[in-house]
């Protein structure tokens, strides 16, 4: 049995589309209710069917707004029902549904920084295996010919095993940093101890207590009396002595130097924002970087410390000017004071953001970290923007086989606020037990997500209107009612077809209870939409036809036992502006 609710639109200045729908959704008129919408001259006519499962042909007239119909006339029917073809979803995917029926499969995405910890090809399949859907790459680290090799065995591993595991390549960024501490893994700074940070090129071996630092401007910008801080605070010098590009630093808090670690300065307990603030977003060697990127074709590229809206404006630009199918999704780094000032407009101008407490932790007091990073969720999925918690979420596990009380309950927090995706970094890229710490994510991500269930506790928030064209509002309106929908009617699963990921991301903003079945043609967007909270991505041929997609869908789920006869769903389409309510047959 099926019902639908078809949108049709029509304007002044468009002509009506036409489709066709036949049996067994065939849709019998059943009345109509006009809206206003907003002092346009365009008006949406909201037509409410209920199916018809007679045998008879498909009919349909379309109503416009000035009263003219029009006959549908027949789509191309690509495929028949009986035409299975095949269906491409992920292994993970497939043996979740399997085990634990739809709904409760996992929304809350995660990724994981890849270092020497996680690079192996068993490595990278065990963390698929536990649910990796983004493994990041940190160019700040490692040489390019190092990610490279990772990223062909995050491909190989996906077309081999049946994975859909995405890329992110993250920028260096030029915000001032140590150098590589010439190969070592590690430096112990010992309170007393006199260090020289230094602005001077060196052939390793490094001096002993020598600390490089990447900005030239460095011995210049900072005073004698200034504090300096190693990630942070994680460990702490006292600026005593400047001698040309030497700095003389007492350490006053010891600690473990680690590679490229972040450096702030700080005078009269404020952060130094000299000429350091005037660095550039993206840095010479980070548009090389990019460059290999877009070769290698990653998914993903995060921008590090982003200041303003116009570098990602740029970027975005760059991208779709030299990307085959200028597709990589932009992610904006949200970890220094300049992007909190501007976070609207980065949000606006990006495809998603992330909330990196590491260095954000460094540049605003710690306690206010934690608020900051709740209005960024919110503000993301205002303005329908994946979003991603990062750093130090099982910081202890770098060490230890399990987490602290506290770092679960921080993880916890990051799913209640349904944040699209958690990262681990340390954690997975160097850590001891990478996998464990993955294993943690996604447990503590069920437990709060099987507890919603329980409890039936529907998201509810005000998620206003983003779309600024009438057919964006449209679709807008008809994830935001078909959300509604399958909460109400605890439908088993949502599905969209959707090209370009659009209306797939919309759903999955609305947080619904039910698990949203994101089908599309091509398999970068799969990959993209990946990073989504509760989407599953399914890379699919399919028609303009629904009928015909559906049947499709139907018979190509079930015979490989993800979908069963009698399973509620409800299916939304970009083709189609329609939501459709019905049983698997
Ligand atoms: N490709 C790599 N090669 C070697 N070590 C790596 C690599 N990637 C990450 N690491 C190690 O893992 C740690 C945590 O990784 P992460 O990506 O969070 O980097 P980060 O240096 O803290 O900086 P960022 O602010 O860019 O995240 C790093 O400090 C580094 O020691
Ligand atoms: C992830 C990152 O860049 C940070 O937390 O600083
Ligand atoms: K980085
Ligand atoms: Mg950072």
């Amino acid at each position: 049995m099926s019902h639908a609710i078809n949108f049709f639109v029509s304007s002044s200045s468009r002509s009506p589309s036409t489709f066709t729908i036949s049996r067994p959704w065939v849709f019998v008129s059943t009345g109509s209710l006009r809206l206003p919408v907003k002092k346009s001259l365009r008006t949406l006519v909201v037509k409410a069917t209920a199916s018809d499962l007679d045998e008879s042909q498909s009919s349909q007239v379309l109503v416009t707004d000035n009263g003219s119909g029009g006959v549908l006339s027949s789509a191309t029917q690509e495929y028949g029902s009986n035409n299975v073809g095949s269906i491409e979803v992920d292994t993970v995917t497939e043996a979740e549904l399997k085990e634990n029926g739809f709904r409760s499969t996992r929304r809350t995405k995660l990724i994981c920084t890849i270092g020497p910890a996680s690079c192996g090809f068993e490595q990278l399949e065990a963390l698929a295996v536990e649910g990796m859907n983004v493994a990041r790459i940190n160019m700040c680290h490692g040489t390019r010919e190092w990610h490279r090799m990772v990223i062909e065995r995050v491909r190989r591993l996906n077309e081999e095993k049946g994975f859909a595991v995405a890329i992110m390549m993250d920028t260096e960024g030029s915000e001032i940093h140590m150098g590589d501490l010439g190969g070592a893994s590690s430096a112990k700074a010992e309170d007393g101890e006199i260090w020289n940070f230094t602005v001077r090129a060196f052939d390793p071996p490094l001096p002993e207590r020598t600390i490089t630092v990447n900005y030239d401007g460095f011995a210049e910008d900072v005073k004698v009396g200034d504090d300096l801080l190693v990630d942070g605070g994680m460990v702490r010098f006292e600026v005593i002595e400047k001698i040309g590009p030497d700095v003389k630093c007492l350490c006053t808090d010891p600690g473990l130097l680690l590679p490229r670690a972040n450096l702030t300065f700080w005078r009269d307990g404020k952060l130094v924002r000299e000429r350091n603030a005037m660095l550039p977003t993206i840095s010479s060697k980070d548009w090389l970087d990019i460059d290999f990127g877009i070769a290698e074709g990653v998914d993903f590229i995060a921008v590090s410390f982003v200041k303003s809206a116009e570098v990602i404006k740029h970027l975005k630009s760059y991208i779709k000017a030299r990307a085959r199918d200028g597709d990589i999704a932009v992610i904006a780094k949200i970890e220094s004071i300049d992007s909190l000032r501007n976070l609207e407009e980065i949000i606006q101008a990006s495809d998603g953001a992330m909330v990196a407490r590491g260095d954000l932790g460094a540049q605003i007091p710690l306690e206010q970290v934690p608020s900051e990073q709740q209005k960024i969720v919110q503000l993301c999925r205002q303005l329908n923007r994946p979003v991603i918690v990062a750093s130090q979420l099982l910081e202890s596990m770098i060490e230890y086989p399990i987490p602290t009380r506290a770092e679960v309950a921080d993880v916890s927090e990051a799913v209640r606020q349904r944040g699209d995706a958690l990262m681990l970094s340390g954690e997975s890229a160097m850590g001891q037990f990478p996998e464990k710490a993955l294993t943690v994510l996604r447990n503590v991500s069920l437990r709060i997500e099987r507890r919603w269930r329980e409890q039936k506790r529907h998201e509810i928030i005000e998620l206003p209107s983003i779309t600024s064209s009438f057919s964006d509002s449209i679709s807008e309106e008809i994830c935001n009612s078909a959300a509604k929908m399958a909460n109400n009617l605890e439908v088993d699963a949502l599905f969209v077809y959707t090209k370009n990921g659009h209306m797939a991301s919309l759903l999955s903003r609305c947080r619904p209870d039910c698990p949203i079945f994101a089908f599309t043609t091509a398999t970068s967007v799969r990959r993209r939409l990946n990073l989504q909270w509760g989407l599953m991505p399914f890379r699919l041929n399919y028609s303009d036809d629904m009928e015909s997609n559906l049947n499709k869908t139907f018979s190509l789920l079930n015979a490989r036992g993800m979908i069963k006869s009698g399973d509620l769903i409800i299916a939304v389409s970009d083709m189609l502006q329609s939501i459709q309510v019905m049983n698997v047959p």
